[in-house]
């Protein structure tokens, strides 16, 4: 009857726990009081206590990391506290003013061996707050579990499953054989080159000696967890075109305007092909295709001046099997075929095209891949479709992996409402806690030993 009662009133067992050690220490409680405690108990949030990871999660969360002006005083603050409650030593390397990379160590049984990196960036993009159902920087729960907040997916996850993981291995007295550093970065949300770029140019970064290095991925609506191995490279391109200027209302020869018109359809014609043969392909992803979206538009003065330039700006994302050569001469062709007096200038073209080996031959990713077969995570291997830190990693020739581990979520990063549900969350600190151990016990490498 009493339990009855209970169930009754606490349906997801919320409260069930507290209720029963009401009963427990008085045996002489009557059912109504019970219902009355129990509901008392719900009101008050009386759920298991939260699991402390999350605390921590939201409480960093509710750091306003945000740009254009970031807390990153309060972000650094905050790990340096970490840190110094994990019993690990931290240092800070100011890149630019203003601009501090915290790095967090724990020094391995080998400290010669190349270490294991753990990078994640402090910086969240904005928000438009009146899209989102709870304020993106109160790290609201909901009665599901969803944390909604800046930052949930990309990446501040990622920052305190790290440290949880951290956390429960140095708890259970674990070693390994290689060095973890994290490294918390600035800026990644605006391209990296007053934090991550520049920090790898450093002696204090040469200094980490890294073998390999984890960074953000993306979740996966589905069951599977995806991993990104390379990136696509990175062109922003202006292209401009002058023409012969003149009265607005006459038929002028040559406009800027008509070899615009021929320069965008060659541009977007492409992006069509593109599309298409993404859509029509199962085995394709999108990292496997070009994008190109215009995404700036300049020119005139008056509705009635012909006016002798314009000029458009497109984003194109190029997957690393592309000859970049042949790409460039594309675009060079496309621009003459408009006429005289066009031509292009880049904004960003990146051209590193190294991707991070995923055959078992490579001992970091045979760590990798072994750990998640071993926990029954199923893995989707792709090319990332933007730009992260990591490309300033595999530039200097260092193998890494782009990973986030939330399966069963909606892909909500820079989106209104991003969320992760808690349960996710703790998963993913489960998963760090296997792979963490596994990828610094790789044994000596050639040359390491
Ligand atoms: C090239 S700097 C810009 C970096 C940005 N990264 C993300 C993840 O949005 C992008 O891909 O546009
Ligand atoms: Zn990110
Ligand atoms: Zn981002």
């Amino acid at each position: 009857m009493v339990q009855a009662n209970i169930a009754r009133v606490c349906p997801r067992g919320t409260s069930l726990f507290w209720a029963e050690v009401l009963i427990r220490t008085d045996r002489n409680i009557l059912p109504h009081r019970i219902e009355v405690l129990a509901h008392t108990l719900v009101a008050m949030g009386g759920q298991q206590e939260e699991h402390s990871a999350v605390k921590l999660f939201r409480e960093y969360l509710r750091l306003r990391t945000v740009h254009p002006q970031p807390d990153y005083d309060g972000a650094v603050a905050f790990l340096e506290k970490l840190g110094a409650e994990l019993g690990l030593p931290c240092k800070k390397v100011e890149v630019y003013p203003g601009r501090v990379i915290t790095i967090l160590t724990w020094e391995g049984t080998d400290p010669h061996l190349r270490s294991l990196l753990l990078n994640s960036h402090t910086d969240v993009v904005p928000v438009y707050e009146e899209h989102w159902k709870h304020d993106p920087f109160a790290a609201v729960k909901d009665e599901l579990g969803n944390i909604y907040g800046r930052g949930t997916q990309d990446m501040k996850c990622v920052t305190i499953q790290y440290i949880e993981a951290i956390r429960r291995l140095k708890t259970e007295g674990k070693r390994f054989p290689r060095t973890i550093h994290l490294t918390f970065v600035p800026d990644e949300e605006v391209g990296g080159f007053k934090g991550m770029k520049k920090f790898v140019e450093l002696k204090e970064f040469q200094a980490l000696n890294v073998g390999f290095g984890l960074d953000e991925g993306l979740a996966n609506p589905g069951d599977a967890f995806t991993v990104f191995y390379g990136e696509r490279n990175v062109w922003w391109i202006s292209v401009k075109c002058t023409g012969n200027p003149g009265h607005g209302s006459r038929f002028i020869e040559n406009t800027a305007a008509e070899k615009l018109r021929k320069v965008i359809n060659s541009f977007l014609d492409f992006r069509e092909k593109e599309r298409k043969r993404l859509n029509q392909s199962e085995c394709l992803a999108l990292g496997d295709v070009t994008t190109v979206n215009m995404t700036m538009l300049n020119g005139g003065v008056a509705y009635n001046v012909v006016p002798n330039e314009m000029t458009a700006g497109f984003d194109i994302r190029i997957p690393p099997t592309v000859d970049l050569k042949v790409f460039e001469e594309q675009i060079r062709t496309w621009c003459q075929e408009a006429g005289d007096g066009v031509g292009y200038e880049f904004h960003q073209k990146t051209m590193d095209q190294q991707v991070t080996s995923i055959d078992k031959s490579n001992p970091w990713w045979n760590a990798f891949y072994t750990t998640c077969q071993q926990m029954n995570l199923k893995l989707q291997c792709e090319i990332f479709p933007a730009a992260t830190d990591i490309r300033f990693i595999r530039e200097i020739g260092c193998p890494a992996i782009g990973f986030s581990p939330m399966s069963h979520t909606p892909i909500l990063l820079h989106d209104h409402n991003e969320f992760l549900n808690e349960k996710v969350f703790l998963k993913g600190i489960d998963v760090y806690t296997e792979l963490i151990p596994a990828l610094a016990s790789v044994p000596p490498l050639e040359g390491e030993a």
